[in-house]
């Protein structure tokens, strides 16, 4: 299991390119199930979550073609010769219950593991299956497994979801391209990759409209076809390493990176005093005063979204004054506070809250990573601090963080992989 090693204190500066979205990526991976002809993807991350869709897909008998040979663009399409989703991979990865809808809507039948929980939460899929019901399918759960068919197609009805959660809005939707009909998803998520996922399935023939509305009607069409969609860039990657200058007090420039995809994340930033400009080339992020307290609460977009949750933790460790963070997705996401607490960090939690007292500095200590953001919250945490950061379990940044050391070590960071 690789380990980081960081000697913290170095304000960042330089340039950091922005990847495509991992959440964004994935799903336009599955995608490629809707259709026999080939879905080109272009600025995929090089990630060991696409690499277990890739993985997933394969098992599906369809193709996925590496572009480029660089893992940086997939052709994916063919027929699918197996609707399994087995158990090995979707423990790997939540988001292999997306392959679900697709399934259903193409083959008329799946078999898919139940995803179980993860560290930040029970994660249920009740919404998912309730979804698909709706839409005609009959869902059996046995032996670990979501057993669906729908012999005679799904056929489109008004489904209201009573939260707005993006795996469940992708799942329907994605099925409901193929339905008979029309399908109404009323309380859809509006996360920008939705967005993406919608522009990407409309070039496929699909008739969505309603994207980032709240509501998304669709009208089943017989067959999808190939094309071609550039992944839009990730706003979470995005988001962290703009609270990686700002940590440092540093001036970073974030190429790709954009605005509108950000809203409140921006707007956190610059109460919190980290300065936040757009240009051509995408975002300038610096801070030149003291970092101040904010209180946040996490929502669905255009809320503050949960995965830059962590990050900003760690940022307002060493902010002036008190600070509130309020998490309203998931039951279990502070796994990081004792982590950066042995930091030096002083925060409480109450319930779902997290009360965070700046201190003028942490000190460098072995940390352990539980998942995706806490890992890089530590990191940043180790950036900040004096002493050397050793963080261990990296795997978990793997998931989603493309070449985090060589990004981070390009604008001046003090940062090793140590592989075991
Ligand atoms: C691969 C991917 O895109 N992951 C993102 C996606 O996860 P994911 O799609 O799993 O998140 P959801 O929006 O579905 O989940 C939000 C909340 O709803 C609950 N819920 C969800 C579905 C359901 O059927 N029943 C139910 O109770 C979940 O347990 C959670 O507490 O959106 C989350 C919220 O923005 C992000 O943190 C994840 O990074
Ligand atoms: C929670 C996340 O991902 P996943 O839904 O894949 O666990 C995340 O990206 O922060």
């Amino acid at each position: 299991m690789d380990r980081f090693i960081i000697r913290g204190g170095r304000p960042l500066r330089g340039e950091i390119v922005i990847g495509g979205a991992k959440n964004a990526g994935l799903k336009l991976m599955v995608a490629g199930l809707l259709t026999a002809e080939r879905l080109v993807l272009t600025n995929v991350p090089r990630i060991a979550d696409i690499a277990t869709m890739r993985d997933l897909l394969i098992q599906h008998g369809v193709a996925v073609e590496d572009v480029n040979g660089d893992g940086s663009a997939y052709a994916v399409g063919g027929e699918i010769t197996s609707t399994e989703a087995p158990y090995d991979i979707v423990s790997k990865m939540r988001a292999s219950i997306l392959v679900l809808g697709p399934l259903l809507a193409r083959c008329r039948e799946a078999r898919v593991s139940l995803p179980g929980g993860c560290a930040i939460g029970t994660r249920p899929v009740d919404m998912h299956l309730k979804g698909l019901e709706a839409l005609g399918a009959e869902i059996r759960l046995e032996n670990g497994y979501i057993n669906a068919r729908a012999p005679e197609g799904l056929i489109g009805e008004r489904i209201i979801l009573p939260f707005a959660s993006v795996g469940a809005t992708e799942n329907l939707l994605m099925a409901a391209t193929l339905a008979k009909g029309r399908t109404e998803i009323v309380n859809a998520a509006r996360e920008p990759e939705i967005g993406d996922l919608v522009a990407c399935l409309n070039k496929m023939g699909a008739r969505i409209s309603g994207s980032g509305s709240g509501t998304l009607v669709i009208d089943g069409v017989e067959a999808l076809q190939g094309a071609e969609h550039r992944i839009m860039p990730d706003r979470i990657e995005c988001g962290t390493y703009a609270c990686a200058a700002g940590i440092t007090g540093g001036d970073v420039r974030l190429v790709g990176g954009r605005l509108d995809d950000l809203g409140a994340v921006v707007r956190t930033l610059e109460e919190a005093g980290v300065e936040v400009t757009e240009d051509e080339k995408g975002l300038r992020v610096r801070r030149t005063g003291a970092l101040r307290g904010v209180d946040i609460m996490t929502e669905p977009y255009p809320g503050f979204p949960t995965d830059m949750q962590a990050q900003f933790m760690a940022l307002l460790s060493v902010a002036e004054g008190a600070s509130m963070v309020t998490e309203t997705i998931f039951e279990n996401r502070f796994m990081h506070v004792p982590e950066l607490n042995r930091m030096g960090a002083r925060i409480n939690v109450h319930g779902s809250s997290a009360i965070i007292r700046g201190v003028h500095a942490l000190s460098g200590a072995p940390v352990m990573a539980t998942d995706l953001r806490a890992s890089f919250s530590l990191i940043l945490a180790g950036l900040a601090a004096h002493g050397e950061t050793i963080l261990s379990r990296v795997y978990h940044l793997d998931r989603g963080y493309e070449a985090v050391e060589r990004k981070l070590a390009a604008c001046g960071a003090n940062i090793e992989r140590v592989r075991e």
